[in-house]
């Protein structure tokens, strides 16, 4: 199942540097790790925003709420999911 996912970071101001980067460092590891997987298929950052557009590709509802709340950074965003279907007009062969 596709899913289009908007995450918003919010990290707080008064989170200590060193915590702040110990904490992206594993956000970036976790996010590769499902992108090598081809779980986690795009990700886009939003112009001028610190937010991304991502496209899961999962098994089902509870597989993405999984990944999602392991997410170093869960804590710290605000988090928007579309479930997506093919389109019937569409030519691609992978929006499915
Ligand atoms: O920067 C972000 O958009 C938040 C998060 C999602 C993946 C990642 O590496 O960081």
């Amino acid at each position: 199942m596709l899913f289009h996912v908007r995450m918003d970071v919010r990290i707080p101001r008064d989170l200590p540097a060193d915590e702040a980067a110990e904490i992206l460092a594993r956000e970036k590891a976790y996010s590769q790790e499902l992108q090598a997987s081809g779980k986690w298929r795009h990700i886009w950052r939003l112009a001028g925003e610190y937010a991304n557009f991502s496209i899961f590709d999962v098994r089902d509802n509870t597989e993405l709420h999984e990944i999602l709340v392991g997410l170093p950074l869960f804590k710290f965003m605000e988090i928007q999911v579309t479930p997506l279907l093919r389109h019937p007009s569409s030519i691609r062969e992978d929006d499915s």
